[in-house]
């Protein structure tokens, strides 16, 4: 799903991603992004004014002058020590309670926005093509969802909004100075293009830094997922040591970006302190020249100053915020990248629906590549499955078996032919109709975290207590589970009741039961089983074979023996067809399978 990294530069996609931020994700939080902004405007402008407040203070209480505020209330001298601790007060009150507002809305805001960022990113996976999911490591998407969704909350929240007040803070310190002498603006202002000299450097190397660190972490998700897949091949080879090392090697990597990205957060802001102090330099050598020259107030210089400091500060944080948007941004792009696959395989719009009923399923001249340039897998195959007939893939490793059961769910699309259900093509056919219809059991399957109860229902989540009974009744599984101590209640799956693969493929069986489904694919369901398990397997699978189309794979010809077709398939075409004893009297590949299969040498016998 994650994309290579996009190339560091890309100023001009800038304004688009903007954008469709702005579209897809901050549009529908107006109201709160709006208070929020509000409150950092609040915030900003009583930093600023709590401290022009220092002027009056100066003035009143020392000098015994009287005071102007905010050039509208006269204060008489007396009245100043009662009047600006008063004013300071009211202005602590406003400011604490509009820090506090912003807090709380940016927050929600903000992890409201990953929520969202992260279900859709999941939605995007779980409707992608089975190539597309082949082809990565799902520990790439898991670091995707987890950190660069958070990465994306942090600029666009936090970035927004603290832009909004320390800008703020920084317009009102300028606009002061303006409003007062506009040559002190002149001085300020001189140091801009040096400021943005500096944010465009560290920009730079944090957005390197920054795509260099998510490609790592995304490779640490794999590692770390891999090695707890692998475990078993892990321990038996006694590795631990050896994948310890690799996943160290992994993590230093990662930290060799992270500390380079940091150190360009960190650096950035000291460099721009450090403009910042030429600025109050240049500013104290003019203020102390005009008030040398009688132009200026003790108060009002105190106030400059102050006001320099806190934009000082607020410069040092708008710097800061600069590089957490030049992640967040780089996060978005490769978020939007993996948002923007769409899936090949998808319903037509003008899709028909598939009624209810028995199906007669047929490959038509199928042939099949996995890469489009790529050699087929399959070539021209056809084949017919009626309702109620049970027909078989057999032959060698790697021949395509598997393939073509994955065609008719549409797993993957054909290259060319087609595969019809009742004549009619499935491109053609409503996607959600055609899965609807279709139950398959797998070699090894896949139970979820759940109840048992909710792992038979899976398909049919609305199904009462008796119909998943009387299914596992049918699947054999009914007797296990009743025995369990929680019974249906039990769960099963990852961190739940390690089941064995008998009691797995009932349960499979027994979700196959209730979807009722008209057509059957079973891969190799009885493989993995012991003769007792097998023989239950066996007997529940042609129990739900009954009245349904079933296209099976079967690497034990003993499994086979009653289907009502075989096909047998070699380098992914179809090379013999017939029935079992058909086959074994032709004498060719199918006959020679079933005497490799045989301990006795009698080909008939060995597939009894
Ligand atoms: N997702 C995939 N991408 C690319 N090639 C694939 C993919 N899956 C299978 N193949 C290739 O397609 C060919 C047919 O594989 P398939 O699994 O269909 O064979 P099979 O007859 O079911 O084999 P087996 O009996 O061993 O399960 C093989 O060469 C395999 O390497």
């Amino acid at each position: 799903m994650t994309p290579p990294a996009p190339a560091d530069d890309e100023k001009e996609a800038l304004r688009p991603l903007l954008a469709r931020i702005w579209r897809d994700y901050l549009s529908h939080h107006k109201a709160a992004l709006f208070l929020s902004i509000l409150c950092a405007a609040v915030v900003g402008i009583m930093a600023a004014t709590v401290l022009q407040l220092l002027e009056p203070a100066i003035d009143g209480l020392f000098l015994g002058k009287p005071v102007t505020i905010w050039g509208v209330f006269t204060v008489p001298p007396g009245n100043a020590l009662t009047w600006i601790p008063l004013i300071i007060i009211g202005a602590g009150l406003i400011w604490t309670a509009a820090a506090l507002g912003q807090a709380a809305l940016v927050n929600r805001l903000g992890h409201g926005i990953v929520g969202d960022i992260q279900v859709r990113l999941f939605g995007a996976m779980i409707r992608a093509d089975l190539a597309r999911l082949r082809s990565q490591h799902s520990g790439g998407f898991v670091s995707s969802v987890l950190f660069d969704a958070n990465l994306v909350r942090e600029a666009f929240t936090n970035g927004v909004v603290n832009y909004t007040q320390h800008g703020l803070t920084l317009i009102a310190v300028i606009g002061y100075m303006a409003w007062t002498d506009w040559r002190l603006t002149m001085i300020v202002l001189l140091g801009a293009p040096l400021i943005a000299f500096v944010l465009r450097r560290f920009g730079k190397r944090m957005r390197k830094a920054t795509t260099g660190a998510m490609v790592e972490t995304s490779n640490l998700s794999t590692a770390l997922m891999e090695n707890l897949d692998g475990v078993r091949l892990i321990k038996i080879e006694n590795r631990e040591a050896a994948e310890e090392a690799r996943v160290g090697e992994v993590v230093n990597r990662r930290q060799r970006h992270v500390i380079k990205s940091a150190d360009s957060r960190a650096f950035a802001g000291p460099f721009s302190n450090l403009v910042a102090m030429v600025v109050v330099a240049a500013v104290m050598a003019y203020a102390g020249w005009q008030a040398r020259q009688g132009q200026m107030s003790v108060g009002s210089f105190a106030a400059y100053i102050g006001l320099l400091m806190a934009a000082g500060q607020s410069l040092r944080q708008v710097t800061n915020l600069q590089t957490v948007m030049a992640e967040g941004l780089t996060a978005a792009r490769r978020l939007f990248a993996s948002l923007d696959i769409q899936p090949e395989i998808r319903e037509a719009p003008d899709a028909l629906p598939l009624a209810d009923g028995p199906v007669t399923v047929a490959f038509d001249k199928v042939s099949f590549a996995y890469a489009p340039s790529g050699a087929p897998t399959l070539s021209d195959v056809s084949l017919t499955v009626k309702p109620g007939e049970t027909v078989a893939l057999v032959g060698p490793s790697g021949g395509g078996k598997s393939t073509i059961l994955s065609l008719l769910p549409r797993f993957y699309d054909v290259t060319s032919g087609a595969v019809t259900v009742n004549d009619q093509d499935i491109r053609e056919l409503k996607l959600h109709d055609l899965r609807a219809r279709i139950a398959l059991v797998t070699q090894e399957p896949f139970l979820f975290d759940d109840t048992i109860a909710a792992n038979i229902a899976y398909g049919r989540p609305g199904a009462s207590q008796e119909e998943i009974e009387a299914a596992a009744a049918n699947a054999a599984a009914h007797d296990f589970i009743s025995a369990l101590p929680e019974g249906y209640l039990t769960r099963a799956g990852e961190a739940g009741l390690r089941l064995s693969g008998g009691q797995r493929q009932r349960i499979a069986i027994a979700r196959a039961f209730l979807k009722d489904a008209p057509i059957l694919l079973l891969d190799e369901a009885t493989s993995a089983l012991d003769t007792e398990s097998e023989a239950l397997v066996q007997a529940a699978l042609e129990r739900l074979m009954q009245g349904r189309a079933t296209l099976m794979i079967a690497h034990r010809l003993s499994t086979v023996r009653n289907a009502d077709r075989i096909y047998v398939i070699e380098a992914g075409k179809v090379v013999e067809q017939g029935t079992h004893a058909g086959l074994v009297r032709k004498g060719g590949l199918y006959a020679r399978l079933a005497r490799q299969q045989s301990l006795d040498g009698d080909p008939v016998a060995a597939v009894s």
